[in-house]
């Protein structure tokens, strides 16, 4: 669990690869009149299939709005979003989305293994292929030990373990994260950068969206990056992130990686003028 895997994602270069989500011309405006907010501003991009994506921008450029359209919970108020071929509400309703939210939402009345099983649960999955499901995906986030447990009982890092487990449980296609480490100190951070990236690598053709604020972090997970602008959020770039996989911290300490931190650490201050 502490290194990443080594059967990664490799399916050559993404650009190569069909489209999953296509983000277009996508704006989304709350409220109206002078207390309008607009979130989004005419947002375009691709996400190829069985790729990792991050949407990285500054606090408040509208990361989660976006999310949220493409996970089909709220409607964009122009524009269109197609995921695999149909609406994201559509998708919402078949299933093909398992999401992990910043703070875990756990039930701590359920214990961990309870926690996972809950979408097969709810699936209405036989017994028994739910708690074999349960069992490997404790495996693969290392928490086998403490499938009694309660969440409370668990330090932050584990129980963020507990909701990607949960969110993978029933193997849906897409995996969308909303900064899902944000909350954690550097350390455990970077372990369970890592340890996402060996998870996705055992789960192969998952495509991954993952919002994130941290440069290092979109470039360490990344293979596409879309760079947004402070609100209202536009795309300033889509950079696509040739590293070569499995990525691990000696990978932090590369010269490819430490030339694209400092690509999009220009483009960002340029554009605020720094
Ligand atoms: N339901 C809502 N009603 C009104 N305004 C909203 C709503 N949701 C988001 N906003 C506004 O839209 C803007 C973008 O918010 P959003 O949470 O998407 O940004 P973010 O980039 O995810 O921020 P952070 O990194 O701080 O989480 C903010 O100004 C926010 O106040």
């Amino acid at each position: 669990m502490t290194e990443a895997a080594t059967a990664p994602h490799d399916h050559g270069p993404v650009q190569a690869r069909p489209t999953a989500v296509a983000v277009r011309g996508v704006s989304k405006t709350f409220g109206n009149g002078a207390s309008a907010v607009t979130a989004l501003d005419d947002v375009s991009f691709d996400v190829p299939q069985g790729s990792f994506l991050s949407v990285l921008g500054p606090s408040g450029c509208g990361k989660s709005t976006l999310m949220r359209l493409v996970a089909g919970l709220q409607p964009a108020s122009t524009g269109t979003i197609e995921v695999a071929g149909g609406t994201p509400d559509e998708m919402r309703r078949a299933r093909e989305f398992g999401i992990v939210f910043q703070q875990p939402v756990l039930f701590d009345w359920r214990t961990v293994e309870q926690n996972v099983g809950l979408p097969l649960q709810i699936m209405g999955r036989p017994k028994g292929e739910a708690r074999e499901r349960v069992e490997h995906m404790l495996e693969l986030v290392g928490l086998s030990d403490f499938r009694k447990h309660r969440p409370w009982q668990l330090s932050g890092g584990m129980q963020q373990r507990v909701s990607i487990a949960r969110a993978l449980t029933f193997a849906p296609p897409f995996l969308l994260m909303d900064e899902p480490f944000g909350a954690l100190d550097m350390m455990t951070r970077e372990r369970m950068q890592t340890e996402l990236l060996s998870i996705w690598a055992s789960n192969p053709g998952t495509t991954v969206i993952f919002i994130t604020h941290s440069i290092s972090e979109a470039v360490l997970l990344s293979d596409r990056i879309v760079v947004m602008s402070a609100r209202p959020g536009r795309v300033l770039k889509v950079i696509d992130v040739d590293l070569p996989r499995p990525r691990t911290d000696e990978t932090r300490d590369s010269k490819e990686f430490v030339d694209v931190e400092a690509e999009i650490r220009q483009l960002i201050f340029s554009q605020e003028g720094r």
